[in-house]
């Protein structure tokens, strides 16, 4: 169980979060693969995470972009736990741009 993050503790923790924004209760951030199936692939190793975590995005896929939406509900709003995904997720995207730019 993890508890609610104060906005302090939020702010200064985004700021190691480049691409990340709050919208009150939730982060998110938006990633552009280079095609359809790397955009699947992105979301693909997102889940092992997530499934590692117990901690689960809300995930939305159009065409190459991939919206990630972190908020933990039990909780109502931001906690450590959408912290730590939220690296995981930077982590797999910069991993596959590597992977794609050779
Ligand atoms: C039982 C299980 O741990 C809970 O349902 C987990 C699963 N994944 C979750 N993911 C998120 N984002 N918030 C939760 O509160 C949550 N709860």
């Amino acid at each position: 169980m993890s508890r609610l993050l104060t906005d302090e503790e939020i702010g200064r923790q985004l700021g190691e979060l480049p691409g990340w924004t709050r919208q009150g209760g939730e982060i998110s951030a938006s990633y552009q693969a280079p095609d359809f199936p790397t955009a699947v692939r992105l979301v693909d190793e997102v889940a092992l995470e997530a499934e590692d975590m117990d901690h689960h995005p809300d995930i939305d896929i159009r065409w190459r972009t991939v919206k990630f939406v972190l908020s933990t509900h039990s909780e109502g709003g931001l906690t450590q736990l959408d912290v730590e995904l939220a690296h995981r997720v930077t982590q797999a995207a910069a991993r596959l741009k590597a992977t794609a730019d050779g």
